[in-house]
């Protein structure tokens, strides 16, 4: 359901999607295509730290850096024209879900299991959540995490497409809800 109280185009588009599925890289090819900001949240409490999450988790502990997430999310999704990517686990948080889904449009990066397994090499370095995880307990957080993303405006689904690729494909999906909600 679209909360129509503003023009839709004004709206912040939110990425959620999980870990790995290309939020932050997509997040910059949309930013540049739609001539908007990206804000990627990751990154602002990186900057905010001054530390990797990693070592936010290491040194603070996760509660920490989820109710720091919590608040940075809530706070620039109450922005307009925005592209927003949030980490792979905001969406936990029911507060942080109904501030995306009632202020922004958010668009769900679903990807199938086995083209996600082929991107963990690349991941578990820099993903606290995955660390000290077999394979199979990476495949049920995986399916956990599917009913916190049940939740959204718009899905594109990524199978084995570049970033470029998904890009088109979400402004493609926009450029229809744009035009069924004027
Ligand atoms: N469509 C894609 N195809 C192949 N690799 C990708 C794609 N999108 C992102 N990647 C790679 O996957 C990794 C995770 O991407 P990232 O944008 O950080 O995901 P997220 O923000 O969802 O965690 C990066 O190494 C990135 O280069
Ligand atoms: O899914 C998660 O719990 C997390 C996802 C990460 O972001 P990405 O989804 O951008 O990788 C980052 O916020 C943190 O490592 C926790
Ligand atoms: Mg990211």
């Amino acid at each position: 359901m679209i909360n129509r109280d503003m023009d839709i185009r004004e709206k912040s588009i939110v990425l959620i999607g999980f870990m790995g599925v290309g939020k932050t890289t997509v997040g910059q090819l949309l930013a540049q295509k739609l001539n908007r900001s990206l804000v990627d949240i990751d990154q602002v409490i990186e900057n905010d730290f001054g530390m990797p999450t990693t070592e936010i988790f290491n040194k603070y502990g996760e509660s920490t850096f989820r109710k720091y997430e919590k608040e940075t999310v809530i706070s620039y999704c109450k922005q307009k024209w925005k592209i927003i990517s949030v980490g792979g686990g905001a969406f936990l948080n029911e507060e942080v879900r109904k501030a995306c889904l009632s202020n922004c449009l958010v668009v769900y990066l679903d990807i199938p299991w086995e083209e996600w397994k082929k991107r963990l090499h690349m991941l578990i370095d820099s993903r606290p959540v995955l660390q000290g995880r077999t394979l199979d307990e990476i495949r049920k957080l995986f399916d956990e995490r599917q009913k916190i993303y049940a939740t959204h405006h718009l899905k594109v689904t990524i199978d084995a497409k570049s970033a470029a690729e998904v890009a088109d494909d979400i402004v493609d999906c926009l450029q229809s809800a744009w035009k069924i909600h004027p």
